[in-house]
């Protein structure tokens, strides 16, 4: 799935694979997130067991994925927030203690999804003009084509 998110005078296009959260294809997750710029982890915020699995992804990102990773938590279901077992202020002060990203969005109703994105795209730093194929010392246009990002 690819997603083109506005950011400055810059458009970022992101390649989003959806890894399969079941602990039994945990061990293909490494090939979704190696090489990713940025991941969203997501859980349901009317479960409080998934706000807890995915403080075991964290660790797994923090320990094996990629150095400068974005990582941004999404509470999902928010249109159900009667139900909630995860109070948000519990999800901002985890995702403050480990430097990400929160958002609650649902899927369902399309709430947050490009807050999201816009949040993710802003902290995603420019692209080394090296790894972009351009040796020149000097940029004197900004490329037309968006630049093509990963995400988990
Ligand atoms: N009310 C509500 N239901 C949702 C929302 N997002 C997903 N669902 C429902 O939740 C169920 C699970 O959705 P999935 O997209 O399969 O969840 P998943 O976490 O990606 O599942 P895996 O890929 O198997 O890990 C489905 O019945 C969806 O319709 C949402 O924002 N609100």
């Amino acid at each position: 799935m690819t997603k083109t998110v506005p950011c400055g005078n810059e458009l970022h296009k992101f390649l989003i694979w959806d890894t399969a959260g079941q602990e039994r294809f945990h061990s293909l997750a490494p090939m979704y997130y190696r090489g990713s710029a940025a991941a969203v982890i997501v859980y349901d915020i009317t479960k409080q067991d998934s706000f807890h699995t995915l403080k075991k992804w964290v660790k797994e990102l923090k320990e094996h994925g990629p150095e400068n990773i974005v990582m941004a938590i999404a509470g999902n279901k928010c249109d159900l927030s009667d139900i909630r077992e995860v109070p948000l202020k519990d999800a901002k002060e985890y995702a403050e203690s480990i430097g990400a990203i929160v958002v609650e969005t649902s899927a369902k109703n399309a709430i947050n999804i490009e807050e999201l994105f816009q949040g993710i795209s802003r902290q995603i730093p420019p692209l080394d003009p090296q790894e972009n194929g351009n040796t020149g010392a000097i940029k004197l246009v900004k490329p037309t084509a968006p630049a093509s990002r990963r995400c988990c």
